[in-house]
């Protein structure tokens, strides 16, 4: 003991007051913030484990540049619940399917929050229905109202003939994009897929929202709809900014860039909604904005409650919509294709699998889905593979919790690994090979029901993807049209690079491909 003192006392004589100070404080700091870090956990239940976090950076270093591969590697250790820290700040990490849907479908109320994130504040002026963190009333009955308008002007017959506004509206934009696929071959040979899917589908949106269309080569609409590349960089899970404040106020070009988007998106959409209001007649209700603008005249919101919203955030319901509504689906066409030129013999076995069940003469539509079952695996497939969506967008606990014995605290943001599941060993055989078959029974004529409930894309329980039917249909109309008039291949000796790149929603990078009619194109009618 004595030699203890005697050498502290040894080296405090070494060292100046100031450096004393210094040492001090630092100590201090290191002590309030491992303080910050101990959770009080209730008795019965357990403590999340998890890396031990940094001072400040928390596991920063450990999430690297891809978020969804290095928290899969953790589940590996600290299992299906487990807790990292993004600067000071706690993120739970959910991973294993059964884990996912105990949480978000059984105790799916509690779950459903959003949490306050910085990024998140910047969409939509913080109204988005997606992305603030109202979770409570106001969100529920924006949220029918959505699912309402859509199932209203996507899903009911057509007046004209007997499809679906969708079928008619993909079908009339797939006539466009194969003619213009077919034109950009005639005079350059090769194509960026990308660069025209993502104007065909976010045409589709359009109709449905504002009733309208763009050229694809209308520069503003190209410009508009191709910000999507920097808006999932900035909204992608675990961005550094969302937790570490002091981020937020330093000068970032991505951060400028975010800004920038979120202006212009509102921009587009709010000239948009003014032009509606001033053509409104309530008599001919045109598209969803029309029919949110009448709900938020007659305040027919929601009958069974006595919520009240304010028009602003009925209206701005076709704001979620319309962004939702054509990265999600041009991102799921565009890997669609490099996989089919990727894997030919795929390829031909769509096709063939079309020209028995449809033919040439007429184009697919969504009653022949149930003949199709290699087409549909494939679709299956290409979400697993992918997994594009790599987590569903955060989430937060509304209360405090037990999850698989662990404590879990309110208000905690909620990572959802979509990724891991889909990748799971222990669900699927060899899961990065990409393998239709997989979704298919031994003789290869119907769907296996039991794989298809596997693949998690659109998330589960209160918040899942609105969308999803709308947005399953979607893929399907755009591949079929597409894959039954033209054949897709990669352009001689190109190596193709499908590795993504980490996002909200991950791309692979712009690439290059080529086509050929396999007959003339049908005609648009
Ligand atoms: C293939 C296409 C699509 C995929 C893979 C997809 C996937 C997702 C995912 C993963 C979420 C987050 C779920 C969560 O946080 O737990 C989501 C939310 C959402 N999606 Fe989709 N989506 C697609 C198409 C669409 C379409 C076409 C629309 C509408 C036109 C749409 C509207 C929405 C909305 C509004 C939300 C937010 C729901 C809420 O916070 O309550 N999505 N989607």
């Amino acid at each position: 003991m004595a030699n203890l003192i005697n050498s502290i006392s040894g080296i405090t004589g070494m060292l100046s007051a100031t450096e004393l100070l210094v040492a001090f404080v630092a100590f201090t700091v290191m002590f309030l913030i491992l303080k910050s870090y101990r959770q009080k956990i209730p008795k019965g239940t357990k403590k999340m484990p998890g890396p031990i976090p940094l001072p400040i950076i928390g596991n920063l270093l450990q999430l690297s540049k891809n978020p969804h591969l290095s928290l899969t590697k953790m589940s590996e250790t600290y299992g299906d619940v487990f807790q990292i820290h993004i600067g000071t700040k706690p993120v739970l990490v959910l991973n294993g399917l059964e884990t996912i849907k105990q949480a978000l479908l059984k105790q799916g109320d509690v779950f459903a929050g959003r949490p306050d994130l910085f990024t998140f504040r910047l969409v939509a002026d913080g109204q988005s229905l997606t992305f603030s963190s109202d979770s409570g009333e106001v969100w529920r009955a924006r949220r029918r109202l959505a699912t309402n308008a859509l199932k209203t002007f996507a899903t009911s017959a057509s007046m004209t003939s007997s499809t679906t506004l969708l079928e008619e509206h993909v079908s009339k934009e797939c006539h466009y994009l194969l003619s213009k696929f077919h034109q950009i071959i005639e005079e350059k040979g090769e194509f960026d897929p990308y660069r025209y899917v993502v104007v065909s589908v976010a045409n589709v949106i359009c109709a449905l929202c504002f009733g309208s269309r763009y050229d694809h080569d209308d520069e503003e609409f190209l410009n508009l709809v191709n910000l999507t590349d920097e808006f999932g960089a900035a909204a992608a899970s675990g961005n550094p900014a969302d937790f570490i404040p002091i981020l937020q106020y330093l000068p970032s070009r991505s951060m400028k860039a975010f800004v920038d988007i979120n202006k212009r998106f509102l921009a587009f959409i709010n000239k948009s909604v003014k032009e509606h209001y001033k053509t409104f007649d309530k008599n001919c209700i045109r598209d969803i904005t029309d029919s949110l603008i009448q709900h938020s005249q007659e305040k027919k919101v929601d009958e069974n409650s006595n919520v009240k919203i304010t028009d602003q955030k009925i209206v701005n319901i076709v704001n979620d919509l319309f962004g939702a509504g054509f990265d999600t689906i041009t991102t799921a066409v565009s890997w669609s294709l490099l996989y089919l030129v990727a894997h030919p013999e795929i390829q031909e076995k769509i096709q063939k699998e079309l020209d028995q069940v449809i033919g040439r003469e007429r184009r697919p539509t969504l009653s022949d889905r149930g003949q199709l079952p290699y087409t549909e695996a494939f679709i299956l497939e290409m979400f697993r593979h992918s997994s594009y969506l790599p987590f569903t967008i955060p989430h937060c606990t509304t209360e405090d919790t037990v999850l698989n014995g662990y404590f879990i605290p309110k208000g905690i943001c909620v990572l959802v690994n979509q990724w891991q599941v889909n990748h799971n060993p222990e669900i699927w055989k060899d899961p990065f090979l990409f393998n239709p078959d997989r979704f298919l029974s031994a003789d290869g004529t119907t769907l296996n029901k039991n794989n298809i409930d596997n693949v998690l894309v659109f998330g589960l329980g209160k918040r899942r993807c609105l969308g999803e039917a709308i947005g399953r249909m979607e893929v399907f109309l755009f591949l079929t049209t597409l894959l039954q008039q033209m054949q897709f291949s990669k352009l001689d000796g190109d190596k193709l690079d499908m590795s993504p790149q980490y996002g909200l929603t991950m791309k692979h990078k712009r690439c290059h491909i080529t086509a050929k009619l396999r007959f003339p194109l049908l005609s648009s009618e």
